[in-house]
């Protein structure tokens, strides 16, 4: 199929209680696993690219690939700018092809983030692609900043509100505790499911949230096993990311379980065959792992088979 728009594809899951995991990709296997699987258990799926993907592999090679691939499968596929940094990112995705970007002006103050997010709406808008923004600020790793220091960084419910009424965005990203990377804090990372209500009480828009893998005991329990040294890392909670989705999430953005996955395979062929030097042989273990780990978030996320269904018209 063509590329889907991000927006036809995330109204629906907000209007029908599910979410779009939006994959980061960089490669060959990572791209098919993600396709590959969600084509088997019929999933809608975002697949997007960072400022770190496009440093690696290039924009335009990236989105050529995405686009060629999907369009070999029957699932609704979003290609997606994650983080974008300014206009002239979010011009360059439109140039590449893209049909959802991510401007990303959360670190600026309220007035910047609104003018900025405003221009890349309207240079997206006008040719038909949709945008998402984020306001509130995830955090690195928080260990070390203060519970009060940290609420100071999390969307603000009536900020939303204005925010989504004057940028013309089509998806909000929010800061509700998570944050980025395999280390989300000690215990229980939290996600402030009373503050994600009082957003989606004033904000209609699908909500998106960053910072989401679970960093799964079983790929900790793998890299441990081949000598990999991740201290302890701790992600999101399945029933967290589970209660979220009701009140309002409907596209959730994982990188680092793909990471995890990828590592793992290579690291076990890599340790326990050290006569082998076939890259095949090496990055096909972690593309089974990729997809495992792909397939579980479209179970945990409700979003397999939802592609069986047609997108049908968005409503006004
Ligand atoms: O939000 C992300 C990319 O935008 C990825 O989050 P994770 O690091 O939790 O996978
Ligand atoms: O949002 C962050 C993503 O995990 C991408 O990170 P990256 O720029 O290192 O690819
Ligand atoms: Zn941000
Ligand atoms: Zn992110």
């Amino acid at each position: 199929m063509p590329l889907a728009l991000g927006k036809d594809v995330l109204d629906k899951a907000r209007r029908e209680g599910y979410a779009v995991p939006s994959f980061n990709t960089n490669n060959l296997e990572t791209t098919q696993a993600i396709l590959e699987t969600a084509e088997e258990v019929g999933a809608p799926v975002f697949l997007q690219i960072s400022d770190g993907a496009r440093k690696y592999a290039g924009l335009e090679n990236l989105a050529n690939l995405v686009r060629d691939m999907a369009s070999r499968v029957s699932v609704p596929v979003v290609l997606h700018l994650d983080h974008g940094a300014d206009y002239t990112m979010v011009l360059q995705a439109l140039r590449a092809g893209f049909t959802s970007v991510m401007i990303d002006a959360s670190h600026h103050p309220f007035e910047e983030n609104v003018a900025e997010t405003r221009r890349c709406v309207e240079a997206a808008h006008a040719v038909g692609v949709s945008v998402e923004a984020e306001l509130g600020r995830l955090q690195g790793i928080e260990d070390n900043i203060a519970v009060d220091e940290r609420e100071a960084f999390l969307t603000d419910p009536e900020e939303a509100q204005r925010f989504v009424a004057e940028t013309g965005i089509d998806y909000l990203a929010v800061a509700i505790g998570t944050s980025h990377g395999a280390y989300k804090g000690k215990g229980r990372p939290y996600i402030d499911h009373a503050r994600l209500q009082q957003i989606a009480r004033r904000v209609s828009l699908p909500l998106v949230l960053h910072g989401s893998s679970g960093v799964p005991q079983w790929l900790k329990d793998k890299m441990r096993a081949t000598g990999a040294d991740l201290g302890d890392p701790t992600g999101i909670h399945d029933e967290d990311v589970r209660k979220a989705i009701p009140q309002g999430i409907a596209k959730i953005n994982i990188d680092t379980d793909l990471r995890l996955a990828l590592s793992a395979g290579i690291r076990e062929v890599v340790v326990n065959n050290p006569k082998e030097f076939d890259p095949r042989k090496i990055l096909s273990k972690g593309r089974d792992y990729l997809k495992q780990v792909v397939r579980e978030k479209f179970v945990l996320m409700g979003t397999a088979g939802r592609a069986r269904t047609s997108l049908g018209p968005t409503p006004a």
